[in-house]
């Protein structure tokens, strides 16, 4: 397996830049996500990587080796680049077992036991060898398609949206499956997703585009917890972004006087809190009193939402178990520091929790 360094690409269709200055390095050996909402650019980067299209300007460079530059562009077959598609690409008129020998070289198609370890690899029973791609279910073709794309023992592999078509709960099953035979085969893979907990829960890092242009490179801890503005915050998950006034290195906004996790100069500026730092207590306890305007409740978690008297709403996340009713009124308390933006300007003091989940 190799690195994969990606170095001020741009590439517009016709008028339209679709990328702008990309720079991405990932290492050897390691598994990055690329994250960003529809219309982006992540496929068109994926597409640059694999040699199905040619960047306008910058390189590619896939082990220590160019393969997109000026003046070259080696060919996709001759990259040694494993791709998984969106609907997996299966050879339909092949079995399972024709298919994963398909990857393999010519001299190894008829290794029975090369198919049966790559099966067993991404975790599939060497019993479904014979069968044809209609005869498995969508978490089992894609595992298919990642073992036939490993078979070659490729430099790196590239993964194209694999799990948007899956049902939840085969995706969760699926996602940790790849993962677990990424890690096994030691692989350098890139993943283009529009998922966020996707991103977060399998990458090593994760690369947040945004219009074209990568804003923001992290594991996925640090862009969760320091994200490096509030698009990117509210885009990796839920966010309660507040207006405040900092004095003397304290934020005091209508959750009360929150310690910040990093230092910040006196004056107005937007903090970010995430929903689960919040915690609720009887509306005789200490700090700001809220009513429970709504309850979603998720099994292991809920998303309670609450509003000031002042009108100002906002979301909790909080586990399962011990929920208040709607209509409720509890007092709002925070663990931890919130985040401060000091660029962002204040608004109308309006807290704001987008829907995303
Ligand atoms: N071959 C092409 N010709 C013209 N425009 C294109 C071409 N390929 C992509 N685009 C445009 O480039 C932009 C980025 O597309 P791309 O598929 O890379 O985005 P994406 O982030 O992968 O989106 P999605 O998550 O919806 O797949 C879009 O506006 C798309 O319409």
């Amino acid at each position: 397996m190799s690195s994969l360094t990606v170095t001020d690409v741009t590439k517009s269709y016709g008028a339209t830049p679709v990328l702008t200055g990309v720079d991405l390095h990932v290492p050897e050996g390691s598994f990055t996500a690329l994250l960003g909402p529809s219309g982006c650019g992540k496929t068109t980067l994926l597409r640059l990587v694999a040699g199905f299209d040619d960047p306008d300007r910058g390189t590619v460079d896939v082990g220590g080796r160019l393969v997109a530059g000026p003046g070259r562009s080696v060919a996709a077959r001759r990259r040694h680049i494993g791709f998984v598609p969106q609907e997996g690409g299966l050879f339909p008129h092949l079995s399972v077992a024709g298919n994963v020998a398909f990857g393999l070289p010519r001299r190894q198609r008829r290794d029975a036991g090369r198919v049966a370890s790559l099966l067993e690899l991404v975790g599939l029973d060497a019993a479904l060898a014979q069968r044809s791609p209609h005869q498995l279910s969508g978490g089992q073709q894609q595992r298919v398609a990642l073992a036939r794309a490993l078979a070659p023992a490729p430099s790196l592999v590239l993964l194209d949206e694999p799990f948007s078509s899956l049902d939840a709960s085969l995706r969760e099953e699926t996602r940790q499956a790849v993962a677990d035979a990424l890690t096994a085969a030691g692989a350098t893979a890139v993943l283009v997703t529009h998922d966020q907990a996707e991103a977060l829960s399998m990458a090593d890092q994760v690369a947040v585009l945004r219009g074209g242009r990568l804003v923001q490179l992290a594991d996925p801890r640090t862009l969760y917890r320091s994200p490096q503005d509030l698009d990117v915050a509210t885009f990796v998950g839920e966010s309660v972004v507040l207006d405040a006034d900092v004095r003397a290195g304290r934020a005091h906004s209508a959750l009360g006087v929150l310690d910040l996790e990093r230092t910040c100069p006196d004056g107005p500026v937007r903090v970010l809190l995430r929903p689960e730092q919040l915690r609720l207590g009887p509306s005789a306890g200490a700090g700001p009193r809220a009513r429970v305007r709504g309850v979603d409740f998720f099994g292991h978690d809920a998303r309670v939402r609450l509003e000031l008297s002042s009108g100002m709403a906002f979301s909790a996340r909080l586990e399962g178990w011990d929920l208040p009713a709607v209509g409720d009124d509890v007092t709002v308390g925070v663990l931890g520091a919130a985040l401060p933006f000091p660029g962002d300007a204040v608004r109308s003091g309006v807290g704001r929790v987008p829907a995303s989940t």
